[in-house]
């Protein structure tokens, strides 16, 4: 069975980069306007939303983007949060893809005399979600196939890019499965919850999460890369079962 899916990145090169990878052909009318001043290029399987930076600003272009999509009775069958992400060192090299298997945001919770307590442990909300290994598995599966570097892992959403090692290390050691960070997946992620979608995030590694190192910095390199996985795994997102 085929279904559509919504395809969600920060700024428009990320877009750009996504739009590349889809060998599908555009839907005639091309782009459509959503509440919020926001626009979906939409293709035969999927649309791309440029949902803007950070956690917050993409939960709502992603909610009025499945409002919509729900309200005309063509409800998405998958959410994927996309883009370019710091990889850890030793899990994710530049210029690699990360695939999660949850997402997960890293710094809502309180900061305590005993470290920082995530929102659960504080007895309110969640601060975890995670992906059916119905979906990453083949998802991976998909860019092992294709010959791409990728690894999967838990991909973290954190609203202060890390920009020293004692950060880089404190993060890696809470989450000893984490590959990457991001901005913006838990905010999809929320967004999808609320509508009953499932959600993946995919990710291609242009930096290093730890010390703030500009030269170092592989943009182009990363969405070259995203374009890449975005190809090898269109017809996965529009087919692959997720199951828990
Ligand atoms: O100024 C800096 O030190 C800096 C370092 C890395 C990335 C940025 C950005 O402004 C990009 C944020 C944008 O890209 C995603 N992204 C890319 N790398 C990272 C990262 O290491 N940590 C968190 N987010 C990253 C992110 O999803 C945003 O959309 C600035």
């Amino acid at each position: 069975m085929h279904r559509r899916t919504l395809i969600v990145t920060a700024v428009a090169a990320e877009a750009d980069s996504v739009a590349g990878g889809l060998t599908t052909p555009a839907r005639p009318g091309g782009e459509l306007p959503v509440p919020g001043g926001l626009v979906l290029r939409r293709y035969a399987n999927a649309d791309v939303l440029v949902g803007g930076v950070g956690p917050a600003a993409v939960a709502a272009a992603t909610g009025a983007a499945l409002t919509r999509a729900a309200l005309v009775g063509e409800p998405y069958g998958l959410v994927v949060s996309a883009g370019i992400a710091g990889g850890f060192p030793g899990r994710a090299p530049l210029g690699s893809l990360v695939v999660s298997d949850a997402i997960v945001a890293a710094d809502l919770g309180a900061d305590t005399a005993d470290g920082f307590v995530p929102v659960e442990e504080l007895g309110f909300g969640r601060s975890v979600h995670p992906v059916p290994a119905g979906l990453t598995g083949p998802v991976a599966a998909a860019l092992a196939a294709a010959g791409l570097p990728h690894t999967t892992g838990t991909v973290l959403t954190v609203s202060t890019v890390t920009g020293g090692a004692a950060r880089a290390e404190q993060l890696a050691a809470r989450h000893p499965g984490a590959a990457a960070e991001a901005m913006e997946g838990f905010g999809v992620a929320e967004a999808a919850a609320a509508h009953g979608t499932p959600v993946l995030e995919l990710r291609a590694v242009s930096n290093a999460v730890g010390p703030r190192d500009r030269a170092a910095w592989r943009i182009g390199d990363a969405l070259d890369a995203l374009r890449h996985a975005v190809t090898a795994v269109e017809s996965t997102l529009s087919e692959a079962r997720p199951c828990s």
